[in-house]
């Protein structure tokens, strides 16, 4: 298995020109000559582009160049109207490193990356009228070039031999670690279902203890966690029954569909002297000063898994439960939570409970709902100081959710708070006792647990809306009996 994953870099201007990268934009209105390909333009390096590759280039633990070049990758497709893509080829910026994965059972599984290049994204084509659903029945095709020029950077695996049946797992934790990686480097927020980190599944079968490897196939632009497992799975079992019934596997590139689980085959893969690769001959070799290479060493942040371990252990955690806050992407939003000023505790309850739950309801990552770790904080606050109680705490979130505001807002708006008045919570509690008296004579007997079936009349009569604690510890004064 072999794994390939583009990234889009976070930077404000494209690769080798000023156009902005800013997503949204009309289409086409973010192009300028060098992006588009107009003779006689040229282009010139992004110096933060050259600065976040080196960044990911050190935290893959990679040699970083002391000179590289780009090179023109040829090929002639409208999503590119310089007909090449600026790439880079034998010359990486980074390269021989590796990434140490956490595999479910703890395992720590090593994927050696063979290098990290500099490149820039392509146009955005979309195909309409024709035959639906049909790329090449299309009979129009629309041209977005704001993407064109983006700086991405490729960050190609060796091939990962010793996976054996684990591969899909192995493949779907270096993308996520990866992911976190990046996130962490602050160079990209690798937004899978923005297209922002895709990855293309390159995969082969051999016979048992034979050293040669098969024919590989290319399964491009996987875009989500689930569905690199998925097509890592999908492609071992279609490679072994092509295999097992005496086929040849054919290299090609192939497209994963979400909806069945499965690949179709797309066109058939060029090699790389179809590329016709040579190096750019308008822009300047690129030879990072080692001074400026050790800076970004010594500034790189805590990693990861490194983050990880310690908060495991801050938070007192165990390996399984640490997995799931990392599979929920709930790391950053609880710490930001706790940084707010709530409890770890209750930080994970909220986000790894409710809004977990929310999240998977509306397929969206956590960081995508419309709540800040702030607001969560302030729902803990108030639950604190005993004016909510979790139910309430819930609606409150609930209403945040829905766009009602800030959690004061939602508890004034939908009049949420715990009746705290003594005199009314009284009054609750009396008309419970005076409406069950054959449970008060339970309880003043001396069989404390019936009060449940009081604290529960009481709770039903204020819709929800009292303290429980305080109202059994009412019952049982009135009562005259020690809780
Ligand atoms: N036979 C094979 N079986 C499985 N994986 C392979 C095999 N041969 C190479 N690979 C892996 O496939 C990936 C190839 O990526 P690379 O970027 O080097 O080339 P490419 O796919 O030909 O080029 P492009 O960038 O144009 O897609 C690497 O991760 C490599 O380890
Ligand atoms: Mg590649
Ligand atoms: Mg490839």
């Amino acid at each position: 298995m072999g794994l390939e994953v583009h990234v889009e870099l976070g930077t404000k201007t494209k690769m080798f020109c000023c156009c902005s990268t800013s997503l949204g934009a009309e289409p086409n209105s973010q192009t300028c000559p060098t992006c588009l390909g107009l003779p006689g333009s040229l282009p010139v390096v992004n110096a933060t582009g050259v600065e976040s590759a080196i960044k990911i280039g050190l935290a893959l633990n990679c040699e970083i160049a002391e000179w590289c070049r780009f090179a023109r990758k040829n090929y002639f497709y409208p999503d590119m109207p310089k007909n090449f893509q600026t790439s880079q080829y034998d010359e990486p910026i980074a390269f021989n490193g590796y990434l140490d994965v956490a595999l479910e059972d703890g395992e720590i599984f090593r994927v050696e990356i063979e290098r990290a290049h500099m490149e820039e994204d392509t146009g955005k084509s979309t195909h309409i009228g024709g035959a639906t659903g049909r790329i090449h029945g299309a009979s129009h095709s629309l041209l977005d070039y704001n993407r064109a020029g983006i700086p991405l950077i490729e960050i190609v695996t060796k091939p990962i031999v010793g996976a054996g049946a684990r591969a899909p797992e192995v493949a779907k934790a270096y993308v996520t670690e990866l992911r976190e990686l990046i996130r962490a480097l602050g160079v990209s927020e690798a937004r899978m279902e923005m297209g922002q980190m895709r990855c293309d599944v390159n995969l082969s079968l051999r016979p048992n203890g034979t050293e040669t490897f098969g024919t590989r196939s290319e399964t491009k632009n996987v875009n989500s966690l689930r569905s690199v497992e998925r097509a890592v799975r999908f492609e071992i079992q279609r490679h072994a029954a092509v295999l097992d019934s005496g086929g040849t596997v054919v290299q090609e590139t192939r497209h994963f569909n979400e909806d069945t689980g499965s690949t179709t085959s797309g066109r058939i893969k060029e090699e790389a002297e179809d590329y016709r690769y040579f190096p750019e001959p308008d822009l300047v070799p690129i030879a990072p000063e080692r001074a400026w290479v050790e800076e970004l060493r010594a500034a790189l942040p805590e990693l990861p898994r490194v983050r990880r371990q310690r908060l495991k252990a801050e938070w007192g955690i165990s390996d399984h439960e640490m997995q799931s806050v990392l599979n929920a992407g709930a790391i950053d939003p609880i710490v930001a939570t706790i940084d707010a000023g709530a409890p770890a505790d209750q930080a994970r309850k909220w986000w790894m409970g409710e809004l977990a739950r929310r999240a998977n309801e509306d397929d969206v990552e956590l960081s995508a709902l419309p709540i800040t770790p702030e607001q969560v904080a302030r729902v803990c606050a108030l639950v604190a100081e005993g004016s909510l109680n979790d139910k309430l705490a819930r609606q409150v979130i609930e209403g945040v959710l829905a766009g009602e505001g800030d959690p004061d807002q939602v508890v004034d708006k939908r009049g949420l708070a715990v009746v705290s008045d003594e005199g009314a919570l009284g009054a609750a509690v009396d008309e419970a006792i005076a409406a069950n008296p054959g449970v008060a004579d339970k309880i003043r007997g001396g069989k404390v647990a019936a009060a449940g079936a009081l604290v529960g009349a009481v709770m039903k009569a204020t819709r929800g809306q009292a303290d429980a604690a305080r109202v059994r510890e009412l019952i049982l004064e009135k009562l005259g009996v020690q809780g």
